[in-house]
């Protein structure tokens, strides 16, 4: 996250680390959000390659254990039929992650609320994004998590030939105005939208500009949770 300010531990209690294994560590790739005990939603990017997954609850420094975490392996990425990784514009980059236990929720870990299905919110609806992801372009992962004021972009704006022009579909929604921003290895985490005074997961994080981070009118660009709400179902309630 690019600007904004360290969170107060655990006020994204959905928010959890995707990690995976390489030699005998785990290593912080992305973010994603807890939406049942047994499962949680990240973007399709994070898990296109076929490695050892963890994710971990109740986290708030990635690089210190504070006695609050679960760590729970991944059994089975189920990656949206439609996402292809040589076609982020397309969208459908989101995924669902089967995990080999339940979580224990608690005051450190709880679940997401999800939007009901097809609703878009309007311009300037206040978001934060969180996410342990480099603090600047290029620059390196934060060790506490982090949040930043994201508020919706809406379509028109976000689409606009100088903004994301057609790159940006409408399963997707974007937020900031690229000042502030997601960056590397927020991706898969939440857009937490406060919708009748409580917040809701509206986004997975997807992409930001090749140009940097936080460039002028190249808002974060998130999946719009609300475009999948049936597939999620499908999956989960399988
Ligand atoms: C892995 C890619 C597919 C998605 C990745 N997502 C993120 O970093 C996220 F924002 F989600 F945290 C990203 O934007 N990666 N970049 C590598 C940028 C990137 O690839 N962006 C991008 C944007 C649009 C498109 C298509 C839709 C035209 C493809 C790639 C990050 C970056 C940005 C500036 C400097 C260095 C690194």
């Amino acid at each position: 996250v690019v600007g904004g300010e360290v969170a107060k531990p655990n006020s994204w209690p959905w928010q959890i680390s995707l990690q995976y294994l390489s030699g005998s560590s785990y290593y912080h790739t992305c973010g994603g959000s807890l939406i049942r005990p047994g499962w949680v939603m990240t973007a399709a990017h994070c898990v296109d390659s076929p490695r050892t997954w963890r994710v971990v609850l109740g986290d708030h420094d990635i690089y210190n254990h504070e006695g609050r975490e679960q760590y729970i392996s991944v059994s089975r990425a189920h990656i949206h039929p439609n996402w292809n990784s040589n076609s982020l514009s397309s969208g459908y980059d989101i995924a669902l992650l089967e995990l080999s236990s339940d979580a224990s929720l608690n005051s450190y870990v709880q679940l997401a609320a999800l939007p009901p299905s097809g609703q878009v919110l309007p311009n300037n609806n206040p978001c934060y994004i969180s996410g342990w992801g480099r603090t600047q372009t290029g620059g390196s992962l934060s060790a506490e998590l982090k949040q930043a004021y994201l508020p919706v972009v809406d379509h028109d704006t976000c689409s606009r030939s100088d903004w994301w022009g057609s790159t940006v579909k409408n399963t997707m929604i974007c937020g900031g105005d690229g000042t502030l921003a997601g960056c590397h290895g927020d991706s898969g985490g939440p857009l937490n939208c406060q919708v009748s005074g409580q917040y809701v997961v509206h986004g997975v994080t997807s992409f930001v500009s090749s140009a940097g981070c936080n460039t002028n009118k190249r808002p974060t660009v998130f999946s719009r949770v609300s475009a999948y709400i049936s597939w999620i179902n499908d999956v989960i309630g399988k």
